[in-house]
């Protein structure tokens, strides 16, 4: 059977003027029921235009191509009103910042029965109150009948997120979007709003598709993890096989960069520079080779393909390459 989330050869450019910006050149993935697909990588790597596909929520500037389909139905096609029943219906959205998508001028309770009386799960104010209450408990929320009669300023990002999420699940959606859900909040709370996450989608058995730059969340979190850079997916897999024995130099610096135990922390290790902007032209070869120690003159004359990797999931790099996350001075690395 297909996953429930199929995103094929999506492109996104935005036009301005004389200018476009390619945010995303080609990517395909999926996220299926009961799995964690996380999208990891730096910031302006397409990650979060990606997954504003997905919501249809793009902007009348963006040009798509190649389709999106939840449960084999095609999104890109549909209208707005079709996608607007979709969203919080079919597809929830965790998003960064819960101050931005809850209204600062209504009591957050108020605000979850809203989305209910939107998607018409409930009839009644009174049954639509008692669910927005359940909702909140559900997503750990202590005093939930206090906090339902707060305004969202009144409450501490922890707990802001907490209601995030549950509007979020509030229609009982088949996939849930999370676009860095924790990067704003400290690192206990960082921790609880994950491990609510993890009990949620045990409990209600969604798709989480979990966009990241922290592999750590990564690391927590993935069933499958797939690697941006620069709008094209370089390297995907499971994610024991991708964060422990990555098959793509980008992947290994990424790792590299973040602490873990025994690695110390640094730069993008070996990667000098920084990613190509959105408006590069890098069509027909590897985004990385200014920056990569192993380019090749092939890398400058193929467009980069994802070849399978012996240990699951696949890669875009034909290059031997020593890897220096795994095995510091070790030799060539061999697929
Ligand atoms: N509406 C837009 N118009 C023009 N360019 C855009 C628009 N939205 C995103 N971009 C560009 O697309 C590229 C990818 O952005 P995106 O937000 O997906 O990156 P990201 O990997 O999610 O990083 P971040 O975590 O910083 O958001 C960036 O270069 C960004 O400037």
């Amino acid at each position: 059977m297909s996953p429930l989330l199929e995103i094929e050869d999506l492109t996104v450019a935005f036009t301005a003027g004389e200018r476009t910006a390619h945010a995303v050149r080609g990517v395909t993935l999926s996220a299926d029921t009961g799995r964690t697909t996380v999208v990891l990588g730096e910031s302006g790597s397409g990650k979060s235009v990606t997954a504003r596909a997905v919501l249809g929520l793009l902007g009348r500037n963006a040009r798509v191509g190649g389709d999106v389909r939840l449960g084999g139905e095609s999104l890109l096609g549909l209208d707005e009103r079709a996608m607007s029943a979709r969203r919080g219906r079919d597809i929830g959205l965790v998003p960064q910042d819960p101050g931005g998508s809850l209204d600062p001028l209504r009591r957050v309770g108020g605000q979850i029965a809203e989305v209910l009386r939107a998607h018409r799960v409930r009839n009644s104010r009174a049954a639509r109150r008692e669910l927005a209450l359940e909702l909140l408990s559900q997503a750990g929320v202590p005093e939930p009948g206090r906090v339902a009669r707060s305004y969202p300023h009144e409450l501490s990002g922890g707990l802001r997120q907490r209601v995030a999420i549950a509007a979020a699940v509030a229609c009982g959606p088949r996939l849930l979007i999370a676009d860095e859900p924790t990067t704003a909040l400290d690192m206990t709370v960082q921790a609880q709003i994950l491990a609510l996450f993890q009990r949620l989608q045990r409990e209600l058995g969604m798709a989480l598709l979990l966009v990241t730059h922290d592999v750590g969340v990564a690391r927590l979190m993935a069933s499958t993890v797939v690697v941006m850079y620069a709008g094209r997916v370089v390297e995907e897999g499971p994610a024991a096989r991708v964060l422990d024995r990555p098959a793509h130099p980008y992947t290994a610096a990424l790792l590299a960069a973040q602490p873990r135990p025994g690695i110390p922390r640094g730069e993008l290790a070996g990667l000098p520079g920084l990613p190509p902007s959105a408006t590069a032209e890098i069509e027909g070869r590897c985004a990385l080779v200014p920056r990569c120690p192993y380019a090749v003159a092939a890398c400058s004359a193929e467009p980069p393909l994802l070849a399978p990797v012996a240990a699951g999931g696949s890669a875009a790099c034909p290059v031997p390459w020593p890897d220096p996350v795994a095995a510091p001075g070790a030799g060539a690395r061999t697929r």
